[in-house]
């Protein structure tokens, strides 16, 4: 239950709510991260609405966790099957779809946004639903790259607002990036942390910079790769080989890009090179931008920089 019942809090100024124990999560966006997020939530016990903008996606989304709960059992309950089947049938009895996010923020303490990586999109779903939620609901972004504040501003909740950026592949990687803006509360935050460690994260707190801590330093290195190869500097193969074998990178940078989805690279990068257009570092690639104009995305569609089918 969250510290204050739905019904009391509703009527409250928002600078009588407190600490909020998060237990009933909606996140919106059922792509690799909502759904990677809903997984990790409803398998420590929250109770999950996972909602996109249509039907298919979301049974996609359901049968994708119900595939890597499998995953995480196998490892997690090799000696015991039964007690293995029944960890998978409790997380999913905790999740639940829907394509109406109006109606289902009433009943949450967290509401977690994973949607398409652009400002207004962002802004627009939370300032409707900034007038749905009630007076103790949080609100937070998992933008990899867009200021918190920005999107908080379509909001009247902006003490209520913080960032929790995960990481791909949620289930396997541990850390969460905990944003507060200037505005979000100290409760927010200790909220959002505590969450986050309800999760089994380690969490590192973030200031509201584009990119946070490992973006700022993790997309640059993605995009010099990735000029590097334009430069013919070197194969992809072997550029992807030299960062496994001589950094220990569990992938290569192509391979990580694929896998985060060129889409999101370029949205990223788009941002912050339109907001520092003489930074070299932030600079455009030809190669990416075509990649993206023919819908080759990454794992997610089958063809990024490698091939997947
Ligand atoms: C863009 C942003 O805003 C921020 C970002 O997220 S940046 C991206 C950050 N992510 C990374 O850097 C990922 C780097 N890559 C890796 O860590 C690894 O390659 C990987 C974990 C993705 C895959 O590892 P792998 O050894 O190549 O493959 P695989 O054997 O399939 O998986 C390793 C383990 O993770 C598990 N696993 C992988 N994906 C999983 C998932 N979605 N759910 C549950 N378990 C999963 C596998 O079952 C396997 O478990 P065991 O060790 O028990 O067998
Ligand atoms: N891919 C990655 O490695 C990471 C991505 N992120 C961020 O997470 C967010 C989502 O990324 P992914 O899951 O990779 O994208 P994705 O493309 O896999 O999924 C996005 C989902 O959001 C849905 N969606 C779009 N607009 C919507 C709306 N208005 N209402 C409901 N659903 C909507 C889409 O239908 C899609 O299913 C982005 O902000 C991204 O920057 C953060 C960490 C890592």
């Amino acid at each position: 239950m969250a510290f204050f019942s739905h019904q009391v809090c509703r009527g409250f100024s928002s600078s009588a709510v407190r600490n909020v124990v998060i237990k009933h999560v909606t996140i919106i966006g059922g792509g690799q991260m909502g759904a990677g997020i809903a997984q990790v939530a409803a398998s420590t016990g929250h109770s999950v609405t996972l909602v996109d903008t249509n039907e298919d996606i979301l049974k996609k989304a359901v049968k994708g966790i119900e595939g890597n709960l499998k995953r995480v059992v196998k490892k997690k309950f090799a000696d015991k099957p039964e007690a293995g089947e029944e960890f998978i049938q409790k997380a999913l009895q905790n999740v639940s779809t829907s394509t109406d996010a109006g109606s289902v923020v009433r009943d949450s303490d967290l509401v977690l946004e994973a949607i398409v990586e652009n400002l207004k999109i962002k802004q627009d779903l939370f300032g409707g639903l900034d007038k749905l939620a009630p007076a103790h609901t949080i609100f937070a972004s998992n933008t990899s790259s867009l200021p918190i504040t920005d999107i908080a501003s379509s909001t009247n909740r902006l003490d209520r607002f913080g960032g929790l950026h995960f990481f791909n592949p949620v289930p396997v990687m541990k850390l969460v990036e905990v944003i507060a803006t200037s505005a979000t509360s100290q409760e927010t935050f200790d909220s959002l942390l505590n969450f986050s460690k309800k999760l089994g994260k380690t969490s590192v707190s973030c200031k509201d910079t584009p990119g946070f801590i490992v973006n700022r330093l993790l997309l640059p290195y993605i995009m010099e790769v990735i000029r590097m190869y334009e430069r013919g500097d070197g194969s992809k193969e072997d550029i992807d080989i030299a960062m496994k074998l001589g950094c220990g990178y569990p992938m290569g940078p192509f391979e990580l890009a694929d896998y985060v989805g060129l889409d999101t690279v370029k949205f990223i990068m788009d941002g912050w090179s339109a907001a520092n257009p003489d930074n070299p570092v932030f600079a455009q690639s030809e190669l990416l931008t075509k990649l993206v104009a023919e819908g080759k995305l990454g794992k997610k569609t089958g063809e990024g920089f490698y091939k997947y089918k």
